[in-house]
């Protein structure tokens, strides 16, 4: 008797574990552990999607077992490798492993099941004549149809579809002789003009043994004339799968050469090399200056680890994957580079996915989610701006992708490169231990020094000529630019936007008096809480430090800077970037276009402008209010503030001509400012351990996040505290409990939201309790509860 062990797309806690199905004889030598199937589940055998985990001799339930009732896949569709990744990110996310597998998965393979209503009774058949989707009826024959669903006249039945759509595009194929086709030809009257052409084609395709695909002869030949061909025996067609190619244009072109390295780049590339011909686990964090030609030593790590014959993953942040950098990647290793990112339809990626699958693409640049990309033989992993938060997924399952990929370095053998000019403090500390092995690139190309960044006090700019949110010196630079017609990237801060309370005379933001965070301002309540220990206090009126009245909510948005813009230099051609101008898909490709074609001369932008851009001609950053992000109730604030300063400063000046940087701030003290100011990195990092000590935070203490909501806000709070006090009972005296409060949103879609957080050392007992709590909630779940675990959170809201 074969078993085959299957997790089902039932994301339970009761169902998070493999059931046994019976194997058929038929399916005996095709089954294999990764591939999907269909099976039927529970009482009444609804049929679902499974996962094959393994397969055995023997069952271990000593019940009755159900049969697998289909495969859907050829060929596994998650490898060994990938299959126990899978379960590795479902324990430490504390997510269900068939969410974790779905998550793995190209959205195109997760086969969805419909319910479909079918007649049983001639009262049923007299309601719904023949089956039909459930989804498809109109709302008001529901009720009835649910009705005579009870009543036994109607049957509800689960019917799979697979949404894995492969692209196909028709060939042809010549089917005569050249000695028939020229017979033919004798035959043709002569105003058959097109014809006669279609013959010559056909009998130059059959002596050259080609078989062109319809859209390529398009212009050549009219559909119809190729339909007529077929009805007369000339050809016929065959259906090709071919591939969805998210870059169509890039296609052809030949490819760029290595670049000869500079002395820091070699040194940096032997390592890394070294370790990729060693198969030596190694991670390696690279600390390398904007401009100091990261990008270009990924490159040549990435042909090394070609050259031996295996394959590399490299991942960049959503926002970086510009077409600058695919362009980059794709236009040095051509068709064997996979892109993979939220940009594209779901048919690329599936598409570029059975590329990567089939290994006739062997290196993946990706966003967060390319970590899973089914490559085999990985020679070398690269995560690019390895700082950025956005590698921490907020929904289940809450994984890190720098951790999954550490993860599968060691399983591979393979080193990984982390690199950013702004390492998180976790990876700076973590080469500061001897963990990682850091290099640097301490230069930029072309001898160019860092751009002078200059610091301007916002709280007199005003008194000295300044208008509409823009300091005198910094409209003087922008109209120096105009008139030597090099271009300008203006940064609008818009995290934390408008959500907290600054004052405009001091600078003062109001700070818990108990946590040194600042309180975030809840227009419900009319109050700012903290959301770390639940202290709340009304709005002030007048400021508590200098008495002013000019407090207030802090924030402008890029259409009004940009129309300032207008009226302060109307001869500037301005560009906006921000969510609202790149919601369309190819925008923001387009705008960055525009603006290397030099047809603007300001590009005017939110964070999304802030990394990666490599323009020649830009010789001027203006940051219009580095403050906003300090003001967030999150520890990482002034972490944020200072990478953010620091990458959007180092667009400036990063070919031949110099760059110059100014920043306004009302906060010119703080110390974030003060060492992106100076392009310090090492000083950042040592000043921001001394406080994160302080406050006993990362990469001190972990810190686990764990939230609970409940449609009725007592119930939820009570649920909180009720955990916390099962937790406090297992936690060590030096673990650290803050809240419970809570949610920054405390009602969201109609749920209220507590949460609390856990900082701790070494806590033996932790994950243990919180799997029971899972666990335990799971079994409420009916009640309306809902529990998330999260993991070092990047976000305390
Ligand atoms: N060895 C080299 N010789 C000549 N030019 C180089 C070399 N290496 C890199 N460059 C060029 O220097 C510029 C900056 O490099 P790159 O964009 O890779 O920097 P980076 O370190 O990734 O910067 P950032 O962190 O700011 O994105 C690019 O235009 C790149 O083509
Ligand atoms: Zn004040
Ligand atoms: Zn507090």
């Amino acid at each position: 008797m074969q078993i085959a062990k299957v997790i089902v797309d039932v994301p339970t806690m009761q169902t998070d574990r493999p059931f046994d199905y019976l194997i058929p004889e038929a399916l005996e030598d095709t089954i294999q552990p990764g591939m999907r199937v269909w099976v039927g589940f529970g009482k009444g055998s609804r049929k679902l999607m499974g996962m094959v985990i393994g397969l055995a001799d023997h069952a271990e339930f000593d019940g009755e077992l159900k049969p697998i009732l289909a495969i859907l896949d050829a060929a596994p569709v998650l490898d060994p490798e990938l299959l126990k990744l899978s379960k590795w990110l479902a324990d430490t996310t504390f997510a269900f492993w068939i969410t974790c597998v779905q998550t793995m998965l190209p959205a195109q393979l997760k086969a969805a099941a419909d319910k479909w209503v079918h007649p049983l009774t001639p009262a049923g058949h007299a309601l719904i004549p023949s089956a039909q989707a459930l989804d498809d009826l109109p709302e008001a024959a529901l009720a009835p149809v649910l009705k005579a669903v009870q009543h036994g006249d109607l049957e509800v039945k689960y019917r799979l579809h697979d949404r894995a759509k492969v692209k196909t595009v028709a060939h042809i194929v010549p089917d005569k002789t050249e000695a028939e086709y020229a017979e033919i030809k004798q035959t043709l009257n002569g105003n058959a003009k097109q014809q006669a052409h279609l013959l010559d084609l056909l009998t130059q395709w059959h002596h050259q043994n080609l078989t062109p695909a319809i859209p390529d002869v398009k212009n050549e030949i009219p559909r119809a004339q190729i339909t007529a061909a077929v009805k007369k025996g000339w050809l016929h067609l065959v259906e090709q799968e071919v591939y969805r190619d998210p870059y169509p244009q890039m296609q052809g072109q030949a490819l760029t050469k290595p670049l000869a390295l500079t002395v820091d780049q070699q040194q940096v590339v032997d390592q890394v090399t070294q370790a990729v011909d060693d198969h030596d686990p190694q991670t390696f964090l690279l600390e390398g200056v904007t401009g100091s030609g990261k990008t270009e030593v990924y490159l040549q790590i990435i042909a090394q680890a070609l050259q031996q014959g295996q394959t590399a993953l490299m991942l960049v942040p959503e926002i970086a994957l510009t077409p600058q950098m695919v362009k980059r990647v794709r236009g040095r290793f051509g068709e064997r580079v996979a892109v993979l990112h939220s940009g594209l339809s779901s048919g690329e990626k599936f598409d570029e996915w059975r590329r990567i699958e089939r290994h006739e693409a062997q290196v993946v640049v990706g966003a967060r989610s390319a970590v899973f990309a089914p490559l085999t033989n990985i020679g070398v992993f690269i995560i690019d701006e390895e700082h950025e938060s956005s590698y921490k997924q907020a929904d289940a399952p809450r994984y890190h992708a720098r951790d999954v990929v550490l993860h599968r370095a060691q399983t591979m053998h393979a080193p990984v490169v982390l690199g950013s000019a702004t390492p998180s403090l976790e990876s700076r500390a973590r080469a500061e231990k001897g963990v990682y092995t850091k290099l640097v690139l301490p230069k930029r190309i072309n001898q160019q020094p860092m751009p002078p960044v200059h610091l301007i006090d916002m709280r007199q700019a005003y008194q000295a000529g300044g208008r509409d949110g823009f300091s005198k010196p910094l409209l003087d630079a922008l109209q120096q630019r105009l008139d030597r017609h090099e271009q300008s990237v203006l940064l609008l801060n818009k995290r934390g936007f408008s959500s907290f309370v600054m004052c405009r005379e001091c600078g003062y933001k109001v700070q818990c008096p108990n946590c040194d965070i600042s309180l975030t301002l809840h227009m419900d309540s009319h109050s700012l809480k903290c959301h770390y220990c639940g202290h709340e206090e009304p709005i002030p009126t007048t400021c508590p430090n200098c008495g002013s009245k000019k407090i207030r909510y802090y924030g402008t948005g890029t259409e009004k800077v940009a129309a300032s813009l207008n009226q302060l230099l109307p001869q500037a051609r301005v560009l906006r970037m921000d969510v609202d101008t790149t919601r369309k898909k190819g925008s923001h490709a387009r705008l960055l276009k525009q603006f290397g074609n030099h047809e603007a001369d300001i590009l005017l932008g939110t964070q999304m402008i802030a990394k990666g851009l490599d323009f020649p001609d830009v010789t001027l950053v203006g940051v219009i209010n580095a403050d906003t992000a300090l003001g967030l109730p999150d520890f990482r604030a002034g972490e944020r503030t200072f990478q953010l300063l620091t990458q959007v400063s180092g667009r400036a000046g990063r070919a031949d001509k110099p760059g110059e940087v100014f920043i306004q701030t009302f906060n010119p003290e703080h110390y974030a400012i003060q060492y992106a100011t100076k392009q310090d990195y090492e000083g950042f990092f040592y000043a921001e351990m001394a406080i994160r000590h302080r406050g006993d935070y990362p990469p001190y203490f972990f810190t686990m996040k764990l939230t609970v909501s409940h449609p009725d806000e007592a119930q939820a709070a009570k649920a909180i505290y009720s955990l916390a006090a099962q937790l406090n009972a297992v936690l060590s005296d030096s673990a650290r409990v803050l809240g419970p409060t809570p949610g920054a949103i405390a009602r969201l879609k109609k749920r209220y939201y507590y949460q609390m957080v856990i900082k701790y050392k070494r806590e033996p007992q932790l994950n243990a309790a919180l799997a029971k709590i899972l666990d335990e909630t799971q079994a409420s779940v009916k009640n309306g509860f809902q529990v998330a675990i999260d993991p070092e959170p990047q976000s305390f809201m």
